[in-house]
């Protein structure tokens, strides 16, 4: 049975590193190899606040200003294999995630996932994970213009699923998707794999740990 804040909702859509996959620490990891070469480091609390959710092109756009789209794409290609190579053998769904979708697609549900990763990070995923079947839209950093916090990358998930971002529920664990969610006019249910719980902001619809609360 899925919860009942949320059987009112037309469509579901999924941010994807934090929610399909609790990820986040090799992110870090890859991170902190990656940038050794711009003579940087990163600390945790850093990552939360200027880094995660947000795409890696618009972070080479800020350490990088020189860089063209081809450069950035390499470095983004550079850093993203590293996270690749370092989270395959631990690739596995937030506990309780293939039954949620499985119940959702069952009444009818429709289902995006909108994620700022690139293309190869979205395949290794849903592809890796067999769980692409259950997506009508899958949207990537790559198809929009402006990454999260800003709204775009919600809208045209909504817009492709032919849905109106009022019926639509996000399922977000960063606060720049929390946010792009939000500026989207859309109710976000927050996953509390990436923050600690009290770390979350106040205006969510629910806050969980893993889709095993709510279906
Ligand atoms: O949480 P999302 O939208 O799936 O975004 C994932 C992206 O989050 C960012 O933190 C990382 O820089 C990217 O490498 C990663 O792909």
């Amino acid at each position: 049975m899925i919860n009942k804040a949320l059987i009112n909702k037309q469509a579901f859509i999924f941010d994807m590193d934090g929610v399909i996959v609790d990820n986040i620490n090799f992110h870090i990891d890859a991170y902190k190899v990656f940038l050794k070469q711009f003579g940087k480091d990163i600390t945790t609390e850093y990552f939360q606040t200027h880094v995660n959710g947000r795409t890696i092109q618009e972070l080479i756009q800020e350490l990088k200003p020189e860089a063209g789209k081809e450069e950035i794409m390499a470095l983004s290609e550079e850093k993203e294999k590293i996270y690749r190579d370092l989270y395959a053998k631990h690739l596995s769904p937030t506990p309780g995630l293939e039954k949620f979708l499985g119940l959702a697609k069952e009444q009818g549900i429709k289902m995006a996932v909108a994620t700022s990763a690139i293309t190869a990070n979205a395949d290794f995923t849903l592809d890796g994970l067999g769980i692409r079947h259950y997506f009508d839209v899958v949207v990537d950093s790559t198809m929009v213009i402006k990454g999260k916090p800003d709204p775009q990358i919600y809208l045209k998930a909504a817009k492709l699923l032919n849905i109106s971002p009022s019926d639509c529920v996000v399922f977000e664990d960063a606060l720049a998707g929390i946010k792009s969610a939000k500026a989207a006019g859309m109710e976000v249910v927050g996953l509390y794999t990436s923050l600690k719980k009290e770390e979350l902001p106040e205006g969510l619809i629910l806050k969980i740990k893993n889709f095993e609360e709510i279906s």
